[in-house]
């Protein structure tokens, strides 16, 4: 009997130890395989993996106590990770995808989970997410839908774009403003400079777009050759007005020089505003046409300057 209890408890023992080991090989396979980590209900991390580490750049003792926004992209809004959080904190899963900075300053992408930690009495004390690395996948993404030469978005993505940000303006309530904008006597720019002095020029009103309209949800579209638009959201007219002004303004502010474009001798873009209510119907197409419209008589009037289309008077509806 004694022999039989002895027997037993020996192959008990090797058992366990056959399953701690197996154990010990699949954590230490997660461990060196799975982006994850996890932090408190605050957002302090409390263990990452190896993975995590190797991805990030940063090791654990510098992870370990700080919060996710080590590895925050500037260009990532305040209301991404509102978002974020009051799902998380709603007791639901979060799924999304994120850009972050990685110790060494490069951008990487990561496809998340984010889940709730709970204990054994169902409260959350903290939370833990798995990640896939998708920088390669989203840098592909991102070449078909930008423009090579100023980043800004393509006339597909454009396409892509325009009809979603009207329906999600709609349900938000919220007016969408597009604004085509068009560099003043552009062929006399490349006339007299050269056409690669002229897409120094183009890069430049790009860039003083993006500085200028700087929300989530603004896009800045590159239409083709000299020609852009701008999709922004506004709560009012007032500033649907004066945010189209202020990028009028600080593009002539740049002062490029353009003696081909008086009289202001320096490059000027004109811009058509067409502001979408929420409460109305729109055809596509005629976006355009009335941005258009409104573009060129910002043109007739003298250029470097904006001009808003008529709404109400002759919006053909459904
Ligand atoms: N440098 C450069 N020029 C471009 C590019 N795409 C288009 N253009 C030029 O932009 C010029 C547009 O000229 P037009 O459409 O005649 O208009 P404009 O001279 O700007 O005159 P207004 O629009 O009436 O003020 C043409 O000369 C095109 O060659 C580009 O990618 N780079």
């Amino acid at each position: 009997m004694l022999k039989n209890n002895h027997v037993d408890s020996k192959k008990l023992i090797s058992e366990l130890e056959q399953l701690l080991d197996d154990m010990h090989r699949y954590s230490t396979t997660v461990d060196r395989y799975v982006i994850t980590s996890s932090t408190d209900i605050h957002g302090k991390i409390t263990s990452v993996s190896q993975a995590f580490c190797q991805l990030t750049g940063y090791s654990e003792k510098e992870l370990i106590g700080n919060k996710h926004n080590i590895l925050r992209h500037p260009d990532t809004p305040t209301e991404f990770f509102a978002e974020m959080w009051q799902t998380i904190t709603s007791g639901q899963s979060w799924r999304g995808e994120l850009r972050n900075i990685n110790k060494s300053g490069e951008c990487f992408w990561v496809q998340l989970q984010i889940d709730s930690i709970r204990d054994e009495k169902g409260n959350t004390v903290g939370y833990i997410s798995i990640e896939q690395n998708i920088t390669d996948r989203k840098y592909i993404e991102l070449l078909t839908i930008r423009d090579e030469l100023t980043g800004a978005f393509n006339r597909r993505h454009y396409n892509h774009v325009l009809p979603i940000e009207i329906e999600r303006a709609k349900r938000d309530n919220k007016q969408l403003c597009f604004m085509m904008i068009d560099a003043d006597n552009f062929k006399k720019y490349n006339d007299t400079y050269g056409h690669q002095e002229g897409d120094e020029v183009l890069k430049n009103i790009v860039a003083t777009l993006k500085n200028t309209f700087k929300r989530a949800d603004d896009f800045i579209f590159r239409l083709g050759g000299e020609e852009f638009a701008v999709l922004y959201r506004a709560e009012n007219e007032s500033y649907a007005q004066s945010i189209a002004d202020i990028s009028r303004s600080k593009i002539y502010d740049l002062n490029m020089p353009h003696s081909g474009n008086p009289p202001y001798g320096r490059v000027t873009v004109s811009s058509g505003v067409m502001i979408l209510k929420p409460d109305q119907q729109y055809i596509l197409e005629e976006i355009y046409k009335y941005a258009d419209e409104a573009l060129y008589k910002a043109k007739h009037n003298g250029r470097n300057f904006v001009s808003f289309h008529d709404t109400e008077d002759d919006i053909e509806l459904f």
